[in-house]
C-alpha cells in the first residue's frame, strides 16, 4: 500500500492547499483567499510563509467572514475589492468539478463573495481531493443559490420552474445544514444577509451555461454556485498523489 493511500481526506486537503500557495503565490501579489475546509490550508500556508519571511508584501482578499477571521489570526494583511480590484491569483475549494472544469460551489454559503473575488483574479486555482471530481454537475452535491430574503418562497418556486433546472427539488437551507448564521426562524443566513436555496438533482445538469444564465436572470436571485469558465487550474489530491488539470496541467482525466 502506498503512503498516499493511507492519507485521510484532511491530509489530502492540506497537500493541495499547501501546493497551491507554493506554486502560485509570490511576494508582492494580491491574493484571493477562498472559504471552506480545503481553502483553510491555503490560508494557513500563506500565513506560515509571511511569518517566516519567505513571502513579503502579499495582500489578501478574504471571501467570507470565517476566512477573514482565520487570516487575521495569522496576521495576514487584508484588503477588500473596494481597495484592489485586480488579483494575481485566487485559491479556493469546490464541491464538484466536471471535466470542463466547471464547478459547483457554495456548500458553506460563501458563493457570492467567492465569485466576486475569484472572477477578478488573473488565475483562479481550484484545490480539491478526488472525491469532488464528477462526470456531470448536480447529482453529487446540491447546487446552492443565494436569494434575497424578501418573498423567498416565491423566488424558490420560480427557480424550481426554470427550464434548464427541470427536475430539481429546491430546498431552503436551514441553520443546521451549513456554517452560516441562523435567523429567528432557523433559516441559514449568509454573510450578506441573504438566504440559500439548495437545488437537488437526480441526474446531471444538461447545460450548466444555460442553467447559470437562467438563474442569473431570475429576479430575487443574488447569485448561484455554478462557476463556469473560471478555473485556470484544478489541483487534485488522491490515492495516486497530486495531479493538476487545466492550464499548465493535464487534460481532465475523469
Ligand atoms: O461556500 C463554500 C465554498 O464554496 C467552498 O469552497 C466549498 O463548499 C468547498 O468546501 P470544502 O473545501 O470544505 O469542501
Amino acid at each position: 500500500m502506498s503512503t498516499r493511500a493511507a492519507m485521510t481526506q484532511d491530509e489530502l486537503k492540506k497537500l493541495v492547499g499547501y501546493k497551491s500557495v507554493d506554486d502560485h503565490v509570490e511576494s508582492g501579489m494580491v491574493v484571493g483567499l477562498g472559504t471552506g475546509s480545503t481553502a483553510y490550508f491555503a490560508v494557513e500556508r500563506v500565513g506560515q510563509k509571511l511569518a517566516s519571511g519567505e513571502l513579503k508584501n502579499v495582500i489578501c482578499i478574504p471571501t467570507s467572514e470565517r476566512t477573514r477571521e482565520q487570516a487575521e489570526s495569522l496576521k495576514i494583511p487584508l484588503c477588500t475589492l473596494n481597495e484592489k480590484s485586480e488579483l494575481d491569483v485566487a485559491i479556493d475549494g469546490a464541491d464538484e468539478v466536471d471535466p470542463a472544469l466547471a464547478l459547483v460551489k457554495g456548500g458553506g454559503g460563501a458563493l457570492l463573495r467567492e465569485k466576486m473575488v475569484e472572477v477578478m483574479a488573473k488565475k483562479f486555482v481550484v484545490i480539491v481531493d478526488e472525491s469532488k471530481l464528477c462526470k456531470g454537475l448536480g447529482p453529487g452535491f446540491p447546487l446552492p443559490v443565494e436569494i434575497t430574503p424578501f418573498c423567498h418562497m416565491h423566488t424558490l418556486r420560480t427557480i424550481a420552474k426554470l427550464p434548464a433546472l427541470a427536475g430539481c427539488e429546491a430546498i431552503l437551507r436551514m441553520g443546521s445544514s451549513s456554517n452560516n448564521k441562523i435567523d429567528g426562524d432557523n433559516i441559514a443566513v449568509t454573510d450578506n444577509g441573504n438566504y440559500i436555496v439548495d437545488l437537488h438533482f437526480k441526474s446531471p445538469i444538461k447545460d450548466p451555461v444555460a442553467a447559470a444564465s437562467q438563474l442569473k436572470n431570475c429576479v430575487g436571485v443574488v447569485d448561484h454556485g455554478l462557476f463556469v469558465d473560471m478555473a485556470y487550474q484544478v489541483i487534485v489530491a488522491g490515492s495516486d498523489g497530486i495531479r493538476v488539470a487545466g492550464t499548465d496541467g493535464e487534460k481532465p482525466w475523469w
